[in-house]
C-alpha cells in the first residue's frame, strides 16, 4: 500500500486498528477441557497473557455422564476443544487437538515466535514436549489408578528417568545458548508456558528437583512471575496434573 501523505498513512493505520479492534470484540471464544490442567492449560495461559476474554468451560473428571454426553458432539471424540463464534455472522468452529489449538491462539496473539525460523523452533521445543509426554503419562497413569508405591517407582526407574533425562539436557541446551532466559528467541512464546506448566506437573511428581536443575529451576521461575499471568497463577484451583 503506498500512501501520498504522512497523514493518510496515520489514518489507514488508525482506521486499521479500529476496524480489527471491533472485528476482535466480535468473536468469541469458549475453550472446553476438564477441571485440570493437563492438555488444556497451555490455551488457558494464552488467553491471560493476550488479556482476552473467553469461556473457560470446566467439566468435572468425576462426571463421567456429562463427559460421555458431550463426547458424542465432540470433532475428535477428546478435549480439549475450541469454539470460536463470530459474533457478527454468528459462524462458529470448533477446534480440536492441544497443540492445534495452542498453535492457534499463539499465533492470533503474536507468542508463537517472530519469524518462520523461530515458529520453527518453537514447534520443535512443543514436539519434544509431546514425545515426553508419552512417558509421563505412564506414570500419571500409576498414580490415578492408584498403584503401589514399587509399582510407581518402577515406572519411574525404567520409563520416566531415562525420558526426562534426554528432555531436561535439551532445555537446558536451548536455555544456555539463549540470553534471554526464554528457550526460543526473545520473547514469551508458548513453547515458554507449555515447558513451564510441565515443569509444575513434574514438580508435583516428584521428577523435576528443582535444587538438582538450577537452569530449569530459574527459567520456571521466570515464568511463574510473568506479569500477566501471576496472578492467574496464585488464584487458580490448585491441581496435580
Ligand atoms: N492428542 C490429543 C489428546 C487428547 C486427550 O487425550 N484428551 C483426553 C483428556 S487429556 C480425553 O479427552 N479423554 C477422554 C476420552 O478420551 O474419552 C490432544 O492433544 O488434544
Amino acid at each position: 500500500m503506498k500512501y501520498r501523505t504522512a497523514h493518510e498513512r496515520i489514518i489507514f493505520n488508525r482506521l486499521l486498528q479500529l476496524y480489527l479492534h471491533y472485528r476482535s470484540a466480535m468473536i468469541q471464544y469458549k475453550l472446553i477441557y476438564f477441571d485440570v490442567r493437563g492438555l488444556g492449560e497451555v490455551s488457558r495461559q494464552l488467553f491471560h497473557l493476550a488479556g482476552c476474554e473467553f469461556e473457560d468451560v470446566k467439566i468435572p473428571r468425576n462426571d463421567e455422564q456429562a463427559w460421555l454426553e458431550l463426547k458424542k458432539s465432540t470433532p475428535f471424540g477428546q478435549l480439549p476443544i475450541l469454539k470460536i463464534l463470530d459474533a457478527e455472522s454468528q459462524n462458529e468452529i470448533e477446534i480440536p487437538q492441544s497443540s492445534a489449538i495452542g498453535r492457534y491462539l499463539a499465533n492470533q496473539f503474536g507468542y508463537a515466535g517472530k519469524t518462520p525460523e523461530e515458529k520453527a523452533m518453537v514447534d520443535a521445543v512443543i514436539d519434544q514436549f509431546k514425545d515426553f509426554l508419552v512417558s509421563q503419562k505412564r506414570l500419571t497413569l500409576a498414580v490415578r489408578t492408584k498403584k503401589s508405591e514399587e509399582e510407581i517407582n518402577r515406572v519411574k526407574e525404567d520409563i520416566v528417568t531415562p525420558a526426562k533425562d534426554t528432555y531436561f539436557k535439551i532445555l537446558k541446551k536451548l536455555l544456555e545458548n539463549n540470553s534471554s532466559g526464554f528457550l526460543v528467541g526473545n520473547d514469551i512464546t508458548w513453547a515458554d508456558l507449555q515447558i513451564s506448566d510441565n515443569l509444575t506437573t513434574l514438580d508435583g511428581l516428584g521428577i523435576f528437583v528443582p535444587s538438582e536443575e538450577p537452569i530449569l529451576a530459574k527459567f520456571h521461575e521466570k515464568i511463574m512471575n510473568t506479569p500477566s499471568l501471576k496472578t492467574y497463577f496464585e488464584q487458580r484451583p490448585a491441581s496435580l496434573l
